[in-house]
């Protein structure tokens, strides 16, 4: 059987097998190709491999495909699909940022291939960066469900997870493991995207204990009433230590990511959400940012968008001289009119003009537009602005009634002025 692969070379040494990009001599197609360190001699060991070839069955986009499981004079082999490299090695070499954007796309993936994994009883528990492979913008989990049954070697002392990804109850030795700990995980992966090092890089094991509480604060029978009473939390000497705003520690996270972790990394593992719940966390509740056109005349859009307020995000010159430039954002929220139609359905007084906000209960705002300045910019110093032209007038007092802060997670004022030119931004974007 092995005979038909032809290894390449060598691409991952791991603790538990050596993976080699390979190609099978009859199909040319490339695979992985990883050969277990630890040999094979048992019965109960068949039995393991069983529910191994088990794996071969479970399908999905974001889980490495395990083509093969095959154990020859006593070795064992695994054969999945080819990736191009491991998020570990994508998140080292990176020089700057990943934009929320690109952190919502992996995490999408990764949540979705737990999900399923989840659902059909697995559950990973060595979940790191190294484990999740990349191609082409693609995320897959790689190694699912292998851990519980193939890393533990006789007497089958409990394989454990890699300690800076490793969840409290593991730490504090509960011998009832859940797919929560995946999550605590993805949480301490999530924040790691941001900040592009790791939230909690223990040095040990009682050190990766004392990591987590410097973050998250010691936790007590209010926090999480089973944990106080694991095995090593008797012996454990608990820091006395206040949580940290996780804000400050990453700080080019938007409020709903922060939330997400704050949910994930939750002490207690009843807390956490699952894949699942997780999928729907208001992080992911961003439409793509695709720069619609200016002027789209197509009128099954127009009536399309007629029935829903729109937001639209828009970058104006204000500049008054033609080779100089004075860039500025606003952001517009206003019932949805196409601009061809304008003369048959604009409203007489944009200010009678009401949206709702959906998030926010009963709160209803009318149509405006604000400026978006930065909280360190002065009131009073936002720039002369032009208005969009009548139909789209501006309502300067629009706000949302009780609510004190921006519906957008933005800093937004009011629109100070009524200098109106017929001036178009120069960069539209739409969001809904
Ligand atoms: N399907 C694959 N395609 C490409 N590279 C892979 C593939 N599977 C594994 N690798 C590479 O090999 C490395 C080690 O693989 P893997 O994590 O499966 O080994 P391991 O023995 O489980 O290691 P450890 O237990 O230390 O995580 C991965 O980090 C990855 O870089």
């Amino acid at each position: 059987m092995m005979e038909r692969y032809k290894l390449v070379r060598e691409i991952g040494d791991g603790t538990c097998g050596n993976v080699f990009m390979a190609y099978n001599i009859e199909t040319n197609e490339i695979v992985a190709v990883k050969k277990m360190k630890r040999k094979f001699y048992q019965w109960e060991e068949c039995i393991n491999l069983r529910e191994v070839k088990a794996l071969q069955k479970l399908i999905h986009p974001n889980i490495v495909k395990l083509k093969e499981v095959t154990m020859e004079n006593h070795e064992l082999f695994f054969i999945f699909e080819h990736m191009e490299c491991n998020l570990y090695d994508v998140i080292r070499e990176r020089q700057v940022a990943f934009s929320e954007g690109d952190i919502r796309s992996f995490m999408l993936q990764i949540l979705q291939g737990l999900a399923y994994m989840h659902n059909n009883g697995y559950f990973h528990r060595d979940l790191k960066p190294e484990n999740l492979l990349v191609s082409n913008g693609t995320v897959k989990i790689a190694d699912f469900g292998l851990a519980r049954e193939l890393y533990s070697s006789p007497p089958y002392t409990d394989y454990v997870s890699t300690r800076w990804y490793r969840a409290p109850e593991v730490l504090l030795q509960s011998s009832a493991y859940t797919p929560a700990i995946d999550m605590w995980a993805v949480g301490a992966i999530l924040a790691e995207l941001f900040t592009l090092s790791p939230l909690f890089p223990g040095e040990s094991e009682t050190d990766q204990l004392y990591k987590i509480c410097a973050v998250l604060g010691t936790p007590d029978y209010t926090v999480w009433p089973e944990g106080m009473n694991l095995p090593r939390s008797c012996s454990f000497n608990f820091f006395q230590i206040p949580p940290r705003n996780l804000r400050e520690l990453i700080p080019n996270a938007s409020l709903e990511a922060v939330d997400l972790i704050q949910q994930l990394c939750s002490w207690d593992p009843r807390r956490r959400p699952t894949a699942e719940q997780a999928l729907q966390h208001p992080f992911f509740n961003v439409r793509p940012w695709v720069p619609g056109p200016l002027h789209d005349a197509s009128q099954t859009k127009a009536n399309e968008s007629r029935a829903h307020p729109r937001l639209e995000l828009n970058l104006w010159d204000f500049s008054s001289e033609p080779d100089d430039s004075f860039l500025d954002l606003t952001l517009s929220l206003k019932p949805s009119f196409h601009e061809t139609d304008h003369a048959n359905h604009a409203p007489q007084r944009a200010e009678e003009e009401i949206c709702q906000y959906p998030r926010l209960e009963n709160a209803y705002v009318k149509s405006g537009l604000w400026p978006l300045v930065s909280s360190d910019r002065p009131i009073g110093d936002v720039p002369a602005m032009p208005s969009w032209p009548q139909p789209y007038m501006v309502d300067s007092q629009a706000s949302l009634a009780g609510y004190s802060g921006s519906p957008f997670g933005l800093s937004l004022q009011p629109n100070l002025l009524d200098n109106h030119h017929s001036l178009r931004p120069i960069r539209q974007v739409n969001f809904f």
